[in-house]
């Protein structure tokens, strides 16, 4: 089955209005490409109303990059699916690894955020789940156990209609932000684990899109990209540049 291409851009803490306005002019000079890959842009969720006035045609899919767990209440500085759903946002990034670094992700609160957003019934939400191991974990042959841990805690409650709402990302801590990328078959190792997992539990591997994130740039989205099981990428960086940004979008219909 051919899964069609996702590009999702991680802004991270990074960007300004006048990036959102940047990258979306960038985006609209290319609607041929925007009608082959699904394009997600997550920025800081406040920029997402800045988003909202640029996007176009609906051809430029809006994400937040967590959320919390509960409706609504006394939670300083957090936000609800409601407001986030409300500011355009379609997909909610889960269990970025520097959320599970340092703000307190454990993979009860992972699963608490899956399973918020897929139960949520004003608005159909997709869940970005990210998962990857350290370097420590790698050197030490643990990937596919520490892998398959992050996926069981986080899906153990996800029906497989729900499945048809989520989309993975690997993301190998090692290689976030360091310029290290996972070699293309490095990377399609863990997908292909990835995948027959999916098709264990759920009997889903052809529909689920998987991700890889973990320093793409523009000169090296397409050989990953190549790979049979890799669907296209979580990007950091190379998202703050429309050019590049734009180049890892072509490079992933490349691959279709
Ligand atoms: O963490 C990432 C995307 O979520 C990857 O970041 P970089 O592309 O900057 O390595």
């Amino acid at each position: 089955m051919q899964r069609q291409p996702v590009v999702i851009a991680n802004w991270k803490m990074n960007g300004n209005r006048q990036l959102a306005k940047q990258m979306a002019e960038a985006l609209r000079e290319e609607a041929g490409l925007l009608s082959q890959v699904q394009v997600v842009v997550c920025p800081p969720a406040v920029l997402l109303p800045a988003w909202q006035q640029h996007v176009f045609y609906d051809a430029v899919h809006l994400g937040a990059q967590d959320v919390n767990e509960f409706e609504h209440g006394a939670h300083t500085g957090e936000h609800s699916l409601a407001l986030l759903g409300e500011a355009g946002a379609e997909y909610i990034l889960i269990g970025h690894s520097e959320r599970r670094q340092h703000y307190g992700d454990t993979d009860a609160r992972i699963s608490a955020k899956v399973n918020a957003v897929l139960n949520y019934q004003a608005q159909q939400l997709k869940v970005v789940l990210c998962v990857g191991e350290t370097e420590a974990e790698r050197e030490t042959h643990q990937t596919t156990t520490v892998v398959e841990a992050q996926l069981s805690a986080a899906l153990e409650q996800v029906t497989a209609a729900q499945m048809t709402h989520v989309v993975i990302a690997y993301e190998p801590v090692w290689a976030i932000g360091t310029g290290k990328t996972a070699s293309p078959a490095q990377a399609q190792e863990v997908h292909r684990f990835i995948r027959s997992w999916l098709q264990q539990k759920y009997a889903a591997a052809d529909t689920v899109p998987l991700l890889y994130g973990g320093s793409v740039k523009a000169d090296n989205a397409e050989t990953l990209f190549a790979e049979q099981d890799i669907d296209g990428g979580l990007i950091g960086g190379a998202s703050l540049e429309p050019d590049a940004f734009v180049a890892i979008c072509r490079a992933a219909v490349a691959r279709s």
